[in-house]
């Protein structure tokens, strides 16, 4: 059984699963698991997996639109190194004081694998959730698509000191601020855009039409792209971009765009049903975990 299935499965059980983050009382909380195997490629610096494991949280609480309270991470390694913990502790408070979080505590475990599981709580009257699109909606998504695919690269490459720099991003939990009084349905793009706009669609019954000329690809991506082919993989289904991707009224995209600090774009717009690329089925294609 792959992760979706096992998703599926979980789903019928749970009724507060579904979406980036459960809510519960006006608080959000989320919760990832991050390791060496697939997260964190050779050249990857205790910081950086930090800043990245808090931020992946972090991006979860923005996408319902919160106000990000507390987090925590649990950090288990081969062995306790004074050096790489506290690089360790660097990162993660610095991706929590960049949006105003407080980290606050977390668990040390001894294991043959570096891993991280990381856990956030935020604050909101009124989460963004994945269900709510409405036909003729404006899509869009703020920043940059592809930066962690070209990072990646350069982690290949050998070129470990600007893949760690694209590897430490900033969760939108600004922008998720702003977007949250007018967007009608958003979440993260942690599995790439492609699979993202299924998971919206799946959530909000609905479709999209997007145009890949209207992507706001990452520089990165066009530096490190071995073809268009590849250009077009690396920017909607590599995955871990950590950018927002939203629905809103037309009407609402204006004002909104200007108080999006990191850049909003449309992309495309809601649709019936079907995921679209320039007018062609867009597959479901992203990272899935036990494949
Ligand atoms: N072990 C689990 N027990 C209960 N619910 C789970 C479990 N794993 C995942 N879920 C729930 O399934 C839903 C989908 O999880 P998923 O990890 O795909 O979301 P995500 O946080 O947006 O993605 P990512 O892991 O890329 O950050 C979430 O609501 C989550 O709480
Ligand atoms: C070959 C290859 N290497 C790396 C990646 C990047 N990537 C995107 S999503 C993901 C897991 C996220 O887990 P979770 O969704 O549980 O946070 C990973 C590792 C990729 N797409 N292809
Ligand atoms: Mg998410
Ligand atoms: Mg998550
Ligand atoms: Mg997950």
């Amino acid at each position: 059984m792959d992760e979706r299935a096992a998703l599926a499965l979980l789903a019928d059980r749970l009724p507060a699963v579904g979406d980036d983050a459960a809510v519960v009382d006006g608080l959000v909380v989320t919760t990832d698991m991050l390791h060496e195997a697939t997260d964190f490629p050779e050249g990857t610096t205790r910081e950086t997996a930090g800043w990245r494991a808090l931020g992946a949280s972090l991006s979860d609480v923005a996408a319902m639109g919160a106000d990000p309270v507390c987090a925590v991470a649990a950090y288990a390694a081969p062995g306790f190194d004074p050096a790489e913990i506290g690089a360790f502790l660097d990162g993660a408070t610095g991706v929590c004081e960049a949006v105003d979080c407080e980290y606050v505590g977390g668990d040390l475990d001894e294991h043959d694998e570096f891993t991280v599981a990381s856990t956030a709580v935020g604050r909101t009257d009124d989460p963004v959730r994945r269900a709510g699109a409405r036909v003729g909606d404006a899509v869009c998504v703020t920043g940059t698509l592809g930066r962690s695919a070209a990072a990646f690269r350069l982690f290949e490459a050998g070129e470990t000191a600007r893949a760690n720099d694209l590897y430490r991003f900033v969760p939108r939990v600004d922008a998720g601020r702003s977007l949250a009084p007018h967007a009608t349905a958003m979440m993260d793009s942690s599995d790439g855009l492609a699979r993202s706009l299924h998971q919206l669609a799946e959530a909000s019954d609905v479709g999209f039409a997007v145009e890949y000329d209207a992507l706001p690809v990452d520089d990165g991506v066009r530096a490190v792209a071995r073809d268009a082919v590849d250009e077009r993989a690396l920017a909607t289904t590599f995955g871990e971009d950590y950018e927002l991707v939203v629905t809103l009224p037309e009407e609402a995209l204006e004002a909104t765009r200007e108080a999006v600090d990191c850049g909003l774009t449309r992309v495309g717009v809601v649709t019936d049903s079907g995921v679209e690329m320039d007018g062609a089925a867009l597959a479901d294609e992203g990272w899935t975990h036990g494949r």
